[in-house]
């Protein structure tokens, strides 16, 4: 069993649609970005690769690249999902926090776990979800932007590793 983590940040931009999870949440801004800025997909992408020791998401989708410009973050999960099943790892699980004052992610979670579930071909007993604030307090609180943690346990089943 191998485990890795993720974290990204992404700040707040006015006129771009808040996609979260793979989900478009109603909000009166979103994230910036070159991709959708999907800062959850982003830290679970992250851990997955770490997990992999297979670098982060810069290294294969780098920021300066045009190709990735409006990327659709569920689309480089998918890519993700099918490297690490390409190298022989299964997921076993993954968690993931999102840090935000607002909005209000609660509702949401249910659909984010489906799409992730979907994207990486696992159950969604293997994905939880979950969000919280920081009561006010650093940028999250002053509603600058959103923060992602993530956590995955992965299992190669090609080897005993
Ligand atoms: N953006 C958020 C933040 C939190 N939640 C939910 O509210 C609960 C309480 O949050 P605290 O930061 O006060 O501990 C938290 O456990 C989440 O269930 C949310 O939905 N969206
Ligand atoms: C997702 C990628 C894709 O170019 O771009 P951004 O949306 O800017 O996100 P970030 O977490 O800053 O960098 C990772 C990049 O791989």
């Amino acid at each position: 069993m191998r485990v890795g983590m993720g974290y990204d940040v992404h700040k707040f931009q006015q006129g771009r649609p808040l996609i979260l999870g793979g989900i478009a949440i109603p909000y009166e801004k979103g994230l910036m970005g070159h991709s959708d800025a999907d800062v959850l997909l982003h830290a679970i992408k992250d851990a997955l690769l770490g997990a992999a020791a297979l670098g982060d998401i810069g290294k294969h989708f780098p920021d300066t690249d045009p190709a990735y410009k409006g990327a659709d973050s569920m689309e480089l999960l998918v890519h993700v999902g099918k490297l690490l099943n390409r190298e022989g790892y299964q997921v076993n699980n993954i968690d993931g926090t999102l840090i935000a004052e607002k909005p209000k992610m609660a509702p949401y979670i249910p659909e984010m776990v489906r799409s992730i579930a979907k994207a990486l071909a696992i159950s969604e007993g293997q994905i939880n979800i979950k969000a919280t604030t920081t009561e006010g307090l650093g940028f999250e609180g002053r509603k600058e932007g959103i923060a992602s943690m993530a956590i995955a346990s992965i299992e190669n089943i090609q080897s005993s590793s």
